[in-house]
């Protein structure tokens, strides 16, 4: 299998490089426009960079891991998978999907407070326009999962918190009751089967489309690491920034002196060392098995 390259998409005979993410490369096949193929590269980002080297199979332990949320989610929501039939060169990490018309609102759903929502609810007491209790710390959990709707940013900037009204002014009132009904039932599901393998998914943001029978279909990647806050269920202590699940190994050598980084420097941090690039390869693969019982 071809490990990706960090800086670059790859060819992909038969099909068009159409986009490409931090961490994933969009294509559509040629000669056909009701499909697109999404391909998960190895790439791995944290504070905002792209780092180096990739981690080995992270692309393929994530595309696994969303098709099966995708199953375990498909009595609440169609999908857009059409199959795993893709070409030798990215098997396993990428999936044919169907081309939607997208919902342009990013679906946050949180469960814990932390990130971008405490930020904002330190700022005025609020996330994306929902009043909170006064007194919240980081790490705390809601009663129940919140709609936090954002914009979705082009490549480079950040999402936008919106408010419930703005989404409503922006899909219409029924659109925009489905998406945070659907959202947050999503992420309590989630909960609910990652919370028995001893792991909570603090928040997460999904994406829908809309197919040519007007149905909402759930697209993207769903309940991945990216596109989530993985914790680890045993070490959850509020009142303070949770570990990550994934990311720990490569945060905490990036902030320790070994790594000579100043992140305040606004350089781009130095190439991972192997240690750290396998114990957080590790860290995928575990998410994987624990959360499906399957052997990557
Ligand atoms: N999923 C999906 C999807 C669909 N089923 N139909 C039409 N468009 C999209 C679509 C467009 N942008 N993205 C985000 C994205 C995903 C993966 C890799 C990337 F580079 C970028 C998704």
């Amino acid at each position: 299998m071809t490990t990706p390259d960090a800086q670059s998409a790859l060819a992909i005979p038969g099909f068009t490089h159409v986009y490409s993410g931090k961490v994933r490369d969009l294509y559509a096949p040629d000669g056909r426009d009701d499909q697109l193929l999404l391909v998960a590269s190895d790439r791995i980002s944290a504070f905002d960079f792209i780092l180096d080297p990739p981690i080995p199979d992270k692309g393929a332990v994530l595309t696994q891991l969303s098709l099966w949320w995708f199953d375990q989610l498909a009595d609440l929501v169609p999908h857009h998978v059409v199959s795993t039939d893709v070409p030798d060169v990215v098997a396993g990490r990428a999936v044919l999907v169907r081309r939607l018309e997208m919902v342009p609102v990013e679906c946050v759903a949180r469960a814990y407070l932390t990130g971008g929502g405490l930020r904002e609810y330190a700022a005025d007491g609020t996330v994306s326009g929902l009043a909170l209790p006064e007194g919240l710390r980081d790490g705390d959990r809601f009663a129940a999962p919140l709609f936090t709707p954002s914009t979705k940013a082009p490549m480079g900037e950040h999402d936008e918190p919106m408010t419930y009204e703005e989404v409503e002014a922006e899909v219409g009132p029924e659109l925009a009751a489905r998406l945070r009904d659907l959202t947050t039932r999503i992420l309590a599901r989630g909960n609910e089967i990652a919370g028995e393998r001893g792991i909570l998914i603090a928040d997460t943001k999904v994406e829908f489309g809309l197919d040519a029978d007007g149905t909402l279909v759930l697209a993207d990647e769903v309940l991945t690491p990216d596109s989530s806050r993985f914790w680890p269920a045993d070490q959850w202590e509020p009142g303070h920034p949770q570990p990550s699940f994934d990311k720990e190994f490569v945060r905490e050598w990036l902030l320790s002196p070994a790594s000579g980084w100043d992140r305040a420097s606004g350089k781009a941090p130095p190439r991972l060392p192997p240690e750290v690039v396998e114990r957080t390869r590790a860290k995928y693969v575990e998410a994987y098995e624990r959360l499906t019982g399957r052997t990557f």
